[in-house]
């Protein structure tokens, strides 16, 4: 297997229990998995959404607030929890975790998005795993989508990947790719195994969130791949409760879908380790 730099995103749809609280079953295979992947060289970053929801589950709240002071609390408190869980179980895996919360503006402005891949080169590069998330409670972007660039984290996932000029970018979430429609509205649509051009009809094909707490739905995610793939890095989505699935992943096999990098935009990295 070659050395790869590899971004993983989790949803909260794959994060989360019905009733809000962390997907400890879930979150524990993920971290094993992605801790031996590392082992086996790979240099990990993971990108993590569910702050919001696990938050005001542990606020007590039973459905998402509606203010956005309540939902900007329920950020903290979740983010706390969720980074508290990760640093537990990637210690119980010999791991160092580390925490980046960004918005928009640190990359809009070109020395604190400096700072912020040289944080990230220096982490990888010993080893460490950064776990990304949105810095919910301070920006808003996320939460209302105002800022078109930045807004989510299937996007935010992408502009780390690019960020870090990764290799590869994964996307687990509540289904198994990208299919011809929503498979929750309708179940005879086929999965569609690989994209090689995000053109209008693709993107035709993508509904919203599927469920009360994933926020973007596959059109955020297809606009994370068409992203990525512009600059050369390949976009896999498949589903987030398998996480041994990365394994076959990285051994190149066909698992959910796969958004194919166009082959002229090789990235930094990729020309550093050829
Ligand atoms: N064409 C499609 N193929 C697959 N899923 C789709 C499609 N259109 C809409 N969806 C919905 O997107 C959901 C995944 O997005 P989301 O709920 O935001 O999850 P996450 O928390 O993983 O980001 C699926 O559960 C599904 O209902
Ligand atoms: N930053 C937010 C997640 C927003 C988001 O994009 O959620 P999801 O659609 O589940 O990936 C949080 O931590 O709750």
């Amino acid at each position: 297997m070659k050395v790869k730099r590899i971004i993983v995103k989790v949803g909260t749809s794959t994060l989360t229990n019905v009733d809000g609280k962390i997907n400890l079953q879930c979150m524990e295979q993920l971290v094993r998995v992605l801790s031996d992947i590392q082992s086996k060289g790979h240099e990990v970053v993971l990108v993590t959404s569910a702050a919001i929801t696990v938050g005001y589950s542990k606020m007590g709240l039973s459905t998402r607030p509606k203010d956005l002071p309540t939902i900007q609390a329920a950020a903290a408190v979740g983010q706390c929890e969720l980074v508290h869980m990760y640093d537990r179980l990637f210690n119980e895996y010999g791991r160092t975790a580390a925490q980046i919360l960004l918005d928009a503006t640190d990359l809009e402005n070109a020395e604190r998005k400096q700072n912020l891949s040289n944080t990230f080169n220096a982490l990888l590069t010993r080893g460490i795993i950064p776990i990304v998330n949105e810095n919910d409670s301070v920006s808003h972007t996320e939460i209302r989508s105002k800022n078109k660039l930045f807004g989510d984290n299937d996007t935010l996932s992408a502009i780390v990947a690019l960020l870090c000029n990764a290799n590869l970018l994964i996307n687990l979430s509540d289904v198994d790719g990208l299919y011809a429609a929503d498979p929750k509205k309708d179940c005879n649509v086929h999965l569609i195994r690989e994209v090689s051009e995000i053109d209008d009809r693709i993107i035709a094909l993508a509904g919203g969130a599927g469920s009360v707490c994933g926020t973007g739905g596959m059109i955020t995610k297809i606009r994370a791949a068409r992203l990525v793939t512009s600059h050369g890095i390949d976009m896999v989505i498949t589903q987030g409760s398998r996480p041994k699935a990365l394994y076959d992943i990285l051994n190149g096999a066909a698992i959910g879908t796969r958004f194919i990098g166009k082959p002229q935009a090789i990235s930094q990295f990729e020309r550093r380790t050829q």
